[in-house]
């Protein structure tokens, strides 16, 4: 590979701004594909990709080169030097990698492959929390499984499109796809390619949605004509996959305590041709009271550490800190305790996060259960969705019927 002086640069900057100024790397790749309109789509693919790849390696290839946060632009030149030797890509003679050590980056590198924290490149915090939350064999396979790029997956708006004839609409647009077993609506990309500017997506097709994800809005079991609740609904990735199997008939109500995110979710759901959903806002409890004893299914899709996602957000392993995820526990109690009074007598309800921490999965769901409140429902049943074992993201789901 022929590394571009002006690309490379721009991987700098990007690592620079999310690095030393804690902006999120998604829209650092954004703004820093902006620079230059000539920028094929190779070259954006350059940009993006080794971004992440040192994203994600940070504490690893820091190790490895000495250097440390705030990092200088050396260091951070040092880091692609890393990046380079440990790809196999020759070092370019340019002033700002000279003298790059190759012999003594492999040395180092096989000395730290041999601790998990170093070799999986996570906060000490994480690795701890990891072993005691899953033993030791699960999550030394969990976390190597989230370090792996995460694949392009797509759901198929079944509203307008059955999904082979999405497939061959696809590959009319050059975008190969194939299917994949045990996940009806998916459609998974044989080659990572912008699918945001197909004419596919534009006629809203298709939603990008991992393959995990896509189990959520099915377990609840929703039917055309229910009334549906949605109540941490965000930009509506699974509202939209249960107006789908709602075939658009009934009541979806999607909820969030943001307003912004209830916006971007309209917008998705006019491209999705989805008639049957309305949003609130939740700026007070009375938002919930209203809605008391009034759902046949209620999805709590609720906010949590994302442990289960980093393939997918590599700077999460750098931006989460440990309260947050003690913080995060208590909200997700508070929404089963609250949320769950929506559900009306025979109804269901889902829990589900993208965590695979058993503190934010089935503790939280057995706490509900044992508790005045969760008196009123039975447990159904679970799953527990490991990328060790699927190849998508950890993910969490649970099913509760609240009695007749
Ligand atoms: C896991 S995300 C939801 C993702 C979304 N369901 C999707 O499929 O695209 C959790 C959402 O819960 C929202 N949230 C956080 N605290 C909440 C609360 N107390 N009540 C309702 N929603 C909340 C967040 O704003 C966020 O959008």
């Amino acid at each position: 590979m022929r590394l571009h002086r002006n690309l490379v640069f721009a991987v700098i900057d990007a690592l620079h701004m999310i690095f030393n100024e804690g902006e999120y790397a998604d829209k650092v790749i954004e703004k820093v594909l902006r620079y230059d309109k000539r920028w094929g789509a190779r070259d954006r693919g350059f940009i993006a990709e080794t971004t992440y790849d040192i994203v994600r390696w940070k504490r690893l290839y820091s190790e490895i080169a000495e250097v440390h946060e705030p990092y200088s632009k050396p260091h951070l030149f040092r880091l692609f030097g890393v990046w380079c030797v440990l790809r196999g890509i020759r070092i370019p003679d340019w002033k700002q990698l000279e003298g790059t050590p190759e012999r003594r980056i492999k040395g180092r590198f096989d000395e730290l492959s041999k601790i998990r924290k170093f070799r999986e490149s996570i906060p000490d915090w994480m690795d701890e929390l990891g072993e005691k939350s899953l033993g030791s064999e699960l999550w030394t396979k969990e976390i190597a499984a989230q370090n792996q790029q995460a694949e392009v997956i797509l759901r198929t708006n079944t509203l307008k499109i059955p999904k082979p004839q999405l497939k061959a609409f696809l590959t009319k647009e050059d975008i190969a796809t194939e299917f994949i077993d045990g996940y009806p609506e998916a459609l998974k990309l044989v080659e990572r390619k912008n699918v945001f500017v197909t004419e596919a997506f534009k006629d809203g097709l298709f939603e990008v949605q991992d393959a995990s994800s896509q189990l959520v809005a099915p377990f609840l079991e929703v039917e055309p004509g229910q009334r549906v609740i949605d109540a941490c609904a965000g930009a509506g990735g699974k509202t939209l996959h249960l107006a789908s199997q709602m075939q658009n008939k009934g009541q979806l109500i999607a909820l969030d305590i943001y307003e912004s995110k209830l916006k971007k979710l309209k917008k998705r759901a006019r491209r999705n041709g989805v008639h049957n959903v309305e949003t609130r806002a939740i700026d007070s409890t009375k938002v919930i009271k209203k809605l008391h004893n009034s759902a046949d299914r209620v999805l709590l899709d609720a906010p949590c550490s994302g442990l289960g996602v980093i393939k997918r957000n590599p700077d999460s392993k750098w931006k989460l800190e440990p309260e947050f995820v003690d913080r995060i526990m208590g909200v997700q109690q508070d929404i089963l305790q609250n949320y769950s009074k929506m559900v009306k007598k025979g109804g269901q309800m889902v829990y589900a996060t993208c965590s695979i921490l058993p503190q934010e999965n089935s503790d939280q769901v057995k706490n509900f259960l044992d508790s005045e409140n969760g008196k009123d429902f039975e447990f159904v049943r679970e799953r527990n969705v490991f990328a060790s074992e699927t190849g998508f993201d950890g993910f969490y789901m649970a099913l509760l019927k609240k009695k007749s």
